[in-house]
C-alpha cells in the first residue's frame, strides 16, 4: 500500500513557508499549518476521497490526508491530491514575532480589468433589475464578481506572494494549491481567505460565514465609523442573514445541536470589515467527513446568492469570465474525515507570468452599484499588496 510520510518534528509554520516550492500544497489556519509535497494519488471528485484515502497508509499514527481545491461550479472537476509527504506545524500566530513587512515582487505589471469598472457598475444594475422581480425567479441575493488579469514582466514568484500573504495576516487562512496546468507550467491557486466554510474534528463542526462588508480606512476615526455603520446597516444585516440561514439549513440535518448567535459580530482583515457569525455544532454521526459537509454547504449565498440555482444562472449570464476555482473551496481532509475547508476568496489563479485576481460582493435590492465597485476594489487589495502593487483598481 502506498505510504504517506508524515513529518511533525518541531517545524514552525515559517519553516513550512521557507520550504514551499510551486507544485506543493500549503494551508494555514489559526489552528495549524500544513505543507504537502509530491503526489501519491489524485481525485477530481470529492466523493472519491474516502476510496482514494483508504488505499493509503502512513508512517505515523496519524491518518493520511488529501489537500486541494474545489471549483465554484460543483459540476466541474476538483483538483485533490494525496501528497507523498506532509509536514505539520503550529499556526503562524503561535510565534510571537510581529508580522514581517511584505517584500514586493521584482518587475513591472500590466493590468486589465475584466470587465472594465464601468461595466461592473452596469452589471450590478442588471442584477438589481433581476432582484426587482422581472425574471419571476424569486431572486433575493446574487453575488457578482470581477477579475483583474495581471501580467508580469517576469515569472511570478509564487513563494514570495505566499510569504507576503501569510506573514501579514497570521490569523486568517492562507493557501497555495497546485492546479491542473494550462500552458505555461506550474499553476497555483494562492490566497488569504478570511472565511471558514467548515472545520470538522471528531463530533465538532464549525462554520463561519461572512457577508456584509466595508473597506477599512487608514484614518482610525473613519475606520471606526465604517465599522459601526456596517454593524448597524439593515441592508448588510439582511445580506448576512441570508447566508447564515443557508449555512444552518445545510448543517442542521447532520447535527444534533447547533449554536447560532442571534447577532452578527464584526471581524476585520487588513483591508476589510465583515459581518461574521460563528456557527458551531455537534455531529449526529462523528464519522461524517468534512468533505460531505463541504458538499452540503457549497456554494453558500456568500459567494453565489439565493435561491442558489437562480443566482448561479444570473452569475453565468452576467459575469464575462469563468470563475474557475475562485469562490470554490480549498482545504484538506484526513481519512477519518477531520479537516478544514475555507471559501476561496481574496485569491489569484497564477501560471508563469500571469495572474487572475478576483473579487465579488453580494447584491441585494438596496445595494448601491458604485459602492459595490468600491467594495470589490478594496477586496482586490489583499492580493495586489502581496504583489507589491499599491493601487486601487
Ligand atoms: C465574494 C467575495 O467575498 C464574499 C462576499 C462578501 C460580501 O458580499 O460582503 C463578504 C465575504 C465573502 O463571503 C470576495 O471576496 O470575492
Amino acid at each position: 500500500m502506498p505510504q504517506q510520510r508524515v513529518v511533525t518534528s518541531a517545524s514552525t509554520a515559517g519553516d513550512l513557508l521557507d520550504h514551499y516550492r510551486p507544485g506543493d500544497s500549503f494551508f494555514s489556519s489559526a489552528a495549524r499549518a500544513v505543507r504537502g509535497e509530491g503526489v501519491l494519488a489524485t481525485a477530481t471528485r470529492i466523493d472519491d476521497l474516502p476510496t482514494v484515502l483508504s488505499g493509503i497508509d502512513t508512517d505515523d499514527s496519524q491518518p493520511p490526508i488529501a489537500m486541494g481545491a474545489l471549483p465554484f461550479d460543483p459540476a466541474e472537476p476538483a483538483h485533490l491530491v494525496v501528497p507523498s509527504t506532509v509536514c505539520w506545524a503550529p499556526p503562524l500566530a503561535a510565534h510571537a514575532a510581529a508580522p514581517v513587512a511584505r517584500r514586493p515582487l521584482a518587475g513591472t505589471w500590466s493590468i486589465t480589468p475584466v470587465p472594465p469598472p464601468a461595466e461592473h457598475v452596469a452589471a450590478v444594475e442588471q442584477a438589481l433589475k433581476l432582484l426587482a422581480g422581472a425574471s419571476g425567479e424569486g431572486l433575493r441575493k446574487v453575488v457578482l464578481a470581477r477579475c483583474l488579469r495581471v501580467r508580469g514582466s517576469e515569472p511570478v514568484d509564487v513563494a514570495q506572494v505566499l510569504a507576503n500573504l501569510a506573514r501579514r495576516d497570521r490569523s486568517g487562512f492562507t493557501f497555495a494549491m497546485n492546479l491542473p496546468e494550462r500552458a505555461a507550467g506550474t499553476r497555483t491557486l494562492i490566497g488569504a481567505s478570511p472565511e471558514l466554510l467548515v472545520a470538522k474534528r471528531g463530533r465538532s463542526v464549525t462554520s463561519n460565514p461572512l457577508a456584509g462588508s466595508a473597506p477599512r480606512s487608514a484614518d482610525p476615526t473613519l475606520d471606526q465609523q465604517r465599522a459601526v455603520a456596517l454593524l448597524t446597516s439593515a441592508k448588510d444585516r439582511y445580506e448576512h442573514a441570508v447566508v447564515v440561514d443557508a449555512v444552518v439549513e445545510a448543517l442542521r440535518p447532520h447535527c444534533r445541536g447547533l449554536d447560532v448567535p442571534a447577532e452578527p459580530e464584526l471581524i476585520g482583515t487588513a483591508t476589510m470589515w465583515h459581518l461574521s457569525t460563528r456557527v458551531s455544532g455537534e455531529l449526529r454521526d462523528p464519522t461524517t467527513p468534512s468533505h460531505t459537509l463541504v458538499k452540503a454547504l457549497h456554494p453558500t449565498p456568500a459567494v453565489c446568492g439565493t435561491p442558489t440555482a437562480a443566482a448561479h444562472r444570473a452569475i453565468t449570464g452576467i459575469e464575462p469570465f469563468d470563475r474557475g476555482f475562485y469562490t470554490g473551496a480549498v482545504g484538506y481532509t484526513d481519512a477519518a474525515g477531520d479537516g478544514e475547508w475555507v471559501v476561496t476568496i481574496r485569491c489569484a489563479d497564477t501560471e508563469g507570468r500571469d495572474l487572475e485576481l478576483f473579487a465579488g460582493g453580494g447584491i441585494v435590492p438596496e445595494s448601491d452599484p458604485e459602492a459595490e465597485l468600491a467594495e470589490t476594489s478594496a477586496k482586490l487589495r489583499t492580493l495586489l499588496l502581496a504583489l507589491g502593487i499599491n493601487q486601487s483598481l
